[in-house]
């Protein structure tokens, strides 16, 4: 169960405001999201992670931390059509460079969320969430499970596998999992769809093959593909009993997410996201998600937050 004590004491409701139609069964988010208590009946809860420490290390462009109240507030006038709740468990915020309080903190707040049946989706952030992502939910897994086969699926347009005994950031979460995965003789299943070839060097392709992930690359992915690109994400799921999904929005064509650290020039378009996502959703093994890197300060008309609250939608739909 959620303990009182892994909450914070107050939840900030006022991003979830939008129109309220006088018609029956018209309700939006605003209206279904609830503060998150103890003792909640299992269902989808948002957590924040207002943090851009990882991406200021990584030399990107600074302002992610104000991500999780972007996402709230293009998801709030979003058409509702879940029949299970919804709920609102705060933010975990990264003071200045305290990148790796944060984490922890992250992690402390998932892994009761999880133990409790909840679909924790974390609104980033930049992308160091997902080692912290990971982290809570291997907190969660490993007083159950000897070696739980997690698979992590990041469509992002990097790797984010830089060497972290250089600097631990938003460009090495995933290092950071494989060395944890090797600390504890876990299979280490990494799947890294969308990826610019342009945008990753050699070293990280190489360590990408070192640590056998499976590469798919934005230029193959196009509609004539996507049943293949289906066959394989399936094949691959089939090997794993957890599923963590992380998803960078600057994965998405720079047109439909400008407001990122590092916009793409070709990205992977939406079209071709979502029929993925639905794979990933309706497996039965999704046991969490993030979304990372939204940047408001170079958002285009709420833009990318709406695409993110797209996808938070498309990602609770079942539930
Ligand atoms: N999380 C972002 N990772 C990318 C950023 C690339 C960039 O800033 O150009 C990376 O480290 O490769
Ligand atoms: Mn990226
Ligand atoms: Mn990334």
């Amino acid at each position: 169960m959620t303990s009182k004590r892994s909450l914070p004491a107050a939840i900030d409701m006022a991003p979830w405001q939008g129109r309220t139609d006088p018609e029956p069964d018209s309700e939006r988010w605003h209206q279904c999201i609830r503060p998150l208590e103890a003792g909640d009946t299992p269902g989808a809860v948002l957590v924040g992670f207002a943090s851009d420490a990882g991406v200021a290390r990584n030399q990107g462009r600074p302002g992610a931390a104000a991500g999780p109240s972007a996402i709230r507030r293009a998801l709030a006038p979003l058409a509702w059509h879940r029949e299970g709740p919804a709920f609102d468990a705060g933010d975990v915020t990264c003071e200045g460079d305290a990148l790796e309080t944060a984490q922890d903190a992250l992690a402390t707040r998932l892994a009761p969320l999880l133990d409790a049946g909840h679909l924790p989706i974390v609104l980033g952030g930049g992308h160091e969430v997902a080692y912290a992502s990971w982290s809570g939910l291997a907190r969660h897994l490993e007083t159950r499970e000897d070696a739980p086969r997690i698979g992590i699926i990041n469509f992002d347009a990097h790797f984010d596998l830089r060497d972290p005994t250089q600097v631990r950031s938003s460009g090495t979460p995933f290092a950071q999992i494989a060395e944890q995965c090797r600390a504890r003789s876990w299979p280490f299943r990494y799947a890294c769809l969308g990826v610019s070839r342009a945008a990753n060097t050699r070293a990280l392709f190489r360590r990408a093959e070192a640590l056998d992930v499976l590469v798919r690359e934005d230029r193959e992915f196009d509609a004539r593909r996507l049943d293949a690109l289906q066959r394989d994400l399936e094949r691959f799921i089939a090997r794993c009993d957890h599923l963590y999904l992380t998803i960078d929005l600057d994965v998405l064509p720079a047109a439909e997410a400008p407001g990122v650290s590092a916009p793409a020039a070709r990205g992977v378009s939406l079209a071709l996201l979502e029929p993925l996502l639905e794979v990933i959703r309706d497996s039965g093994k999704l046991r969490l998600a993030d979304l990372a890197e939204l940047n408001p300060d170079f958002d285009l008309d709420a833009r990318t937050a709406k695409a993110a609250a797209r996808l938070v939608h498309l990602l609770t739909l079942n539930g």
